[in-house]
Parts: C-alpha cells; structure tokens; sequence
C-alpha cells in the first residue's frame, strides 16, 4: 500500500466536491500487530462530508487502526484503498506523542501542516501561506494563543495548536485521536463543531475516536464501535450503535434507551 506521510504537505483541497465521494475503502482489511489479527475483517468506506466518531474502551484497537489507515502499520491482511491518487490524509495524535520540548511557538507548529520539500527552510516566506496559517488558527480557536511557546501551552491548547495544524495541511481526510480529551467542556462542543464544519462546508472525511459518547452521538452523522473482547466493529447511527449487544455489554443500556431515532445529522441538522 502506498503510504502519506503522518501530517501531508500542503496542496488546494479541490474547490468543488460531491458530498458522499469515496475517499478510502477498507476491504477485508485486518488490523494488529506481528501478523495477529485484533479485530474482525473491517469492510467500510469513508466519504466526503462525513463527520465519524470512533468509540470504543482502552486498547479496543481504535489508533491501530487509524495507524493501519494512515500507512504507519502494516495490514495482517486485506487493502486499503483511495479514491484518487493525490488524495491525502493528514493527523492529530495524541498530544503526548509531539515531543513537549519542541522550541517553537503555536503558529509555527501550525505552518509545519504547510510544509513541503526544503519549504521548512523559510515557512513564512509567501503571503499566501502566511494567510493559509491565519485562516487555521483562526478556524481552530487558537489565534489568542498563536505566539506563544507549544511547550508552555495547556494540554487543551496544546490540542487546538494541532487542529489549526491539521487545518492548514487542507487535506482531504482527517483523523484525530482524541483530539478533545484535554479541553474543557465547552471548548471541546467548539472543537467538534468546527470539525462538523469542516466536513460539511470543505467536504473533507473527519474521522475522530472521541470517549464523550453523548458528544460523539450528538455531532457525528456515523458513530463507529470498536471492541476487542467480542470482537466488534459496528458501523451506524446512534440507536444502532448503542443498542448493539456488544456495546451494551461494555456500557449498559442506559445510553441505549436514550439515543435518537434514526439517522443523526450533527447538532445543526435540520
Ligand atoms: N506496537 C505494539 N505492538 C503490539 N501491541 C500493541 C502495540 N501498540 C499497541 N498494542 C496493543 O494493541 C491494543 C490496541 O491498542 P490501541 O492503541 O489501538 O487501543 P485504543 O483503542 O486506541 O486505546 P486508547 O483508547 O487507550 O487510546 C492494546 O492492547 C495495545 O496494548
């Protein structure tokens, strides 16, 4: 399989696209470590203007297979496919993965999404790009907080410096893990409503393993389940998540009796 890089290079995300496009297709695709399969065969396609929340306890598989999509860990077996050849993907790990000592201020994290070839030489040097950076840390909530060292930032803005940074990479998928886990309640409903937005108003596939389950159900249109012990990996709306038997057995019914009926549109959803 053909890999991207972790965080793409910077390119124009095309102008006009049709919501519900293919941009990746897992077939038969297993994911684990030293060729020992952890989950069952995953069949599911993502797709333009998608917003998925991926939920699931402690080491149910969920950054495996979000390394497996990204092409830092091989398949055991299956494929992965994409739509288009220049289609590319960019991601937010967990914050503790990005070294705390790096001595760089927020924006310029954020221009690191904008990088390409011998570009990091001179990140700053055309206007276009220092507007690209703007824009991002504009759209992240994190402009307030755009000159100061990363490494004496809050965990909270820590993450919203690695969103403006996903931002500004303009890729066609985005994947986060956890990207909220360390905010405050009301600046992660912000952070999910701009990545509602940036699905639906840019088209790009947001994929975001998020352990909110009532934030996950309320902003996601596709919630997605991952669970180890019995092996399942349940694809659907709220109801039909939350009803399944695998997911009652790790979080009981309660959430169940109170999801939505049908097909759920984000918060803004008319
Ligand atoms: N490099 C590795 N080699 C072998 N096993 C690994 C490796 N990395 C992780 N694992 C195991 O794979 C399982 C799934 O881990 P993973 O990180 O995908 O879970 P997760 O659902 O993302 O968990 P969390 O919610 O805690 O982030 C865990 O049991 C973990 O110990």
């Amino acid at each position: 399989m053909k890999t991207d890089e972790p965080v793409g290079a910077a390119h124009a995300v095309s102008p006009t696209f049709t919501v519900g496009e293919p941009l990746l297709t897992c077939t038969e695709l297993v994911i684990g470590y030293n060729d020992k399969a952890m989950l069952p065969p995953i069949n599911m396609v993502i797709r333009r203007g998608q917003f998925i929340a991926v939920v699931g306890r402690n080491g149910s598989g969920k950054s495996t297979w979000f390394k497996t999509l990204l092409g830092m860990l091989e398949p055991v077996s299956g494929t992965i496919s994409r739509s288009h050849p220049t289609m590319r993907s960019a991601y937010v790990p967990q914050t503790s993965s990005i070294d705390s000592i790096l001595p760089l201020r927020a924006r310029e994290l954020t221009a690191w999404g904008r990088l390409r070839g011998w570009s990091f030489l001179w990140p700053f040097a055309r206007k276009s790009e220092r507007d690209a950076v703007e824009v991002a840390l504009e759209t992240a909530g994190a402009k307030a907080i755009a000159n100061k060292p990363y490494r004496e930032l809050s965990e909270g803005q820590k993450q919203r410096t690695l969103l403006a940074r996903l931002i500004a990479t303009e890729a066609d998928l985005v994947l986060l893990d956890e990207p909220t886990a360390a905010m405050d309640a009301v600046a992660e409903r912000e952070t999910m409503q701009r990545l509602c937005s940036l699905a639906r108003e840019r088209g790009l596939g947001v994929v975001v393993v998020c352990h909110d389950l009532e934030v996950a159900a309320e902003h996601a249109d596709v919630l997605l389940f991952v669970d180890r012990e019995t092996s399942a990996f349940v694809v659907g709306d709220a109801r039909t998540v939350f009803c399944h038997p695998a997911f009652r057995r790790q979080y009981g019914d309660e959430y169940c009796h109170r999801a939505p009926e049908g097909p759920h549109r984000g918060p803004d959803a008319r």
